[in-house]
């Protein structure tokens, strides 16, 4: 078995040694353990992903326990986000979150509706904030990995990795900024938040320092490229042309280049706008299936960037 830990693969000799030390935690917690406590043990132990675990104790987690029969019930319902004020009344229709979770995501992805990277991208929120902030990209990413894990795997930031669905999940919300980058040119992080308080990183992890201030050159680690024969961390800004990397999502049609294409930018924004809005926006309810499946627009982009992908131009498909 080989582990991935600080960007370097371990050997089996230390997972081993990491196993033992699992054991010794478990002893000490003994059976009754609950989930919060697990998350300060290693979790070498787990033979199998764990899926609403409805008993978090650490048996339950060593075995893997699938119940995924509660996870459409539970995407479905998402109580949370309920249409009340902080006074509890109901908040007037036009401001209210849509009924389906397709529906808030588009929301999202609309131009006009969060048009700062800061607001779409983080689920942090300040007394600055405008109430329509307080719902963002990591946000509905964040309730995703709840509604799916339960009390499992996927609801636990050192375990959801270990779930294949969870490389579905983030497969996905690669996708929904791709959507939302391409609506928003010219609207991105920052190289830096200097002086800026709320975007700093106030627990920190493994690789940066407690209230590190993130932007656009902060280091994406565990994440390497390689730059003159050395190993580079990536940064958010080395990311933003995806494309360059081999992929593109077929509702991006033509513009899934970075930067945009000046000449037919409005008219693009409109047709990916019109595009997320027929496939996961209220109006879907009222199309015609027909309609909904005309791709002929997408596919012409797709087309496109195939040809771009056989042609070699991108660096990394030789990889
Ligand atoms: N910790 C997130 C949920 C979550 C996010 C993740 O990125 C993850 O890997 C696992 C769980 C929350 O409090 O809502």
């Amino acid at each position: 078995m080989q582990k991935m830990t600080n960007g370097r693969i371990i050997s089996r000799r230390f997972a081993r040694w990491n196993l033992l030390k699992s054991l010794e935690c478990f002893r000490k917690l003994g059976p009754s353990l609950n989930l919060v406590l697990l998350t300060s043990c290693d979790y070498n132990l787990t033979k199998a992903t764990s899926r609403w675990a409805t008993e978090a104790s650490g048996q339950a987690w060593v075995d893997g326990v699938n119940n995924y029969q509660h996870v459409v019930p539970s995407l479905g319902e998402h109580h949370w986000y309920e249409n009340k004020d902080k006074h509890g009344k109901d908040i007037p229709v036009e401001r209210q979150c849509q009924k389906t979770l397709a529906e808030a995501m588009s929301l999202l992805i609309l131009p006009g509706y969060l048009d700062e990277y800061e607001a779409f991208s983080t689920a942090q929120f300040t007394d600055n904030s405008k109430p329509v902030e307080s719902l963002s990209l990591e946000d509905v990413h964040n309730n995703l990995h709840g509604w799916v894990g339960g009390i499992g795997h996927m609801s636990n930031v050192p375990t959801s990795a270990f779930d294949p669905i969870f490389w579905l999940h983030h497969a996905n919300y690669d996708r929904l900024l791709a959507l939302w980058q391409q609506t928003h040119p010219g609207k991105r992080i920052k190289e830096s938040y200097e002086g800026d308080c709320r975007y700093a990183y106030k627990d920190g992890n493994w690789s940066i320092s407690e209230c590190t201030i993130v932007g656009g050159d902060t280091d994406l680690m565990p994440f390497f490229r390689e730059v003159e024969g050395k190993n580079v961390p990536f940064k958010s800004k080395d990311v933003e042309d995806f494309a360059q990397y081999g992929y593109t999502y077929p509702l991006l049609g033509r513009q899934w280049r970075v930067p945009y294409d000046e000449k037919n930018r409005d008219k693009d924004i409109g047709e990916i706008t019109k595009a997320v809005n027929e496939a996961y926006g209220t109006i879907r309810a009222t199309l015609p299936r027909k309609k909904m499946l005309s791709l002929k627009s997408k596919m012409e982009g797709l087309y496109e960037a195939l040809l771009f992908i056989r042609r070699g131009k991108m660096a990394s498909l030789e990889m």
